[in-house]
């Protein structure tokens, strides 16, 4: 079965109720790297071996620092660059066998959103220029039929019949973004990336994108891949997270297990984090330390001992295995076992 047949044949589960995730996985990620080459000697271990898998109909969070290698990620799934290693599959179909006319069809199948909008349209077209677009790039429609779907569309992402002649300079940031999120799903996908989706919006704009998103993703049974470095955003929307740090993926569960309790000190630092405010707990022993460390030379171990409070020995001399903590939560620490649960992470999820 060539990639054509397999794009157009794995159908989505049409029993499926809305917004549901079902078993089988549409995207599968196999010990995917990316090393930046500087000289013979020196590397940026972007990504280094990540594994996940997303179910049809489901939307998995990315959650890390920056630099941590997420929107590489997002890159190597859209085949923007290539792996150093590993394995992508979408809908069964290695992602790097496909040319042609399947490569034409794979990159509507799957569709990105950017972070920022504005970057993302051009400024010297109209909007509804702009959302036309990849419509007669795919030989989509006749021109009137083309301009039907857009107009339909921009009701669909709540902007009314004016846009479709507004310049982006006329728009808000908000309203931009819309434009963008309905522009990609003009093509129909069945798989979306989110990269940063709301990290230029406002609280009130990004809480708007979000329900716009978990709407659209009801709608249009989408399977999705959000990325941030917010964990609130990943909360809001998310049936599933994986935690990243340096290259790699450090902790994996349903987002109310993730939440309610974290097995990783870094995933209970970045919990604590981002409640801060609300709570105003913030125990010493789950403060992330320090910077980042290079990609270019990640620490030995585990990659995360030279920031954990809870580092022993053992910790910066072998790389710690994933392990399953329950049936779908699973965590790359030597001593998640012996972590007690933290105030934060139970004041968070209450
Ligand atoms: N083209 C490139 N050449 C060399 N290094 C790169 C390249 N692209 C990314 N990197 C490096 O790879 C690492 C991961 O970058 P990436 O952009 O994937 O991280 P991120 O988690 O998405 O961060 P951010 O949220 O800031 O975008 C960083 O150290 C970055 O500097």
């Amino acid at each position: 079965m060539n990639s054509h047949t397999l794009l157009q044949t794995v159908p989505r589960n049409v029993s499926e109720p809305a917004g549901q995730a079902v078993q089988s996985p549409l995207v599968e990620v196999e010990q995917l790297a990316k090393h930046y080459f500087l000289s013979r000697l020196f590397s940026i271990k972007s990504v280094d071996g990540v594994s996940f898998a997303i179910r049809q109909g489901e939307v998995l969070g990315l959650v890390g620092e920056s630099g941590c290698g997420k929107s590489t990620i997002a890159r190597l799934l859209t085949r923007q660059t290539p792996p150093t290693s590993g394995q992508v599959r979408i809908a069964g179909q290695e992602i790097a066998d496909v040319c042609g006319e399947d490569l034409k069809r794979l990159r509507r199948t799957v569709q990105l959103v950017f972070q920022d909008p504005f970057g993302a349209l051009d400024p010297r077209m109209r909007i509804g220029t702009s959302m036309e677009a990849p419509l007669a790039q795919h030989r989509i429609g006749t021109r009137e039929e083309r301009r039907d779907k857009v107009m339909r569309m921009l009701a669909e992402v709540g902007l009314d019949e004016s846009f479709y002649e507004r310049y982006p300079r006329q728009c808000s940031g908000g309203q931009l973004q819309r434009v963008v999120i309905g522009r990609a799903l003009l093509l129909e996908p069945r798989f979306l990336i989110c990269d940063e989706p709301t990290s230029a919006l406002d609280a009130s704009m990004r809480t708007q994108i979000l329900n716009l998103l978990t709407d659209l993703k009801r709608r249009h049974r989408l399977t999705m891949l959000m990325i941030s470095h917010d964990l609130r955003v990943v909360r809001h929307i998310c049936d599933r997270i994986a935690v990243m740090y340096l290259g790699r993926i450090v902790e994996v569960a349903d987002r109310d297990a993730l939440f309610k309790t974290p097995r990783h000190p870094y995933t209970r630092a970045l919990i604590a984090a981002s409640m801060l405010d609300r709570t105003g707990l913030y125990a010493p022993e789950i403060q992330l330390r320090g910077d980042l460390p290079s990609p270019l030379n990640p620490p030995r171990g585990c990659r995360f001992h030279t920031r954990c409070a809870h580092a022993q020995a053992k910790c910066s001399q072998a790389e710690p295995e994933f392990e399953s903590a329950s049936e779908s939560h699973q965590v790359r620490c030597h001593f998640w076992r012996e972590l007690q649960p933290d105030k934060s992470a139970e004041a968070s999820s209450a």
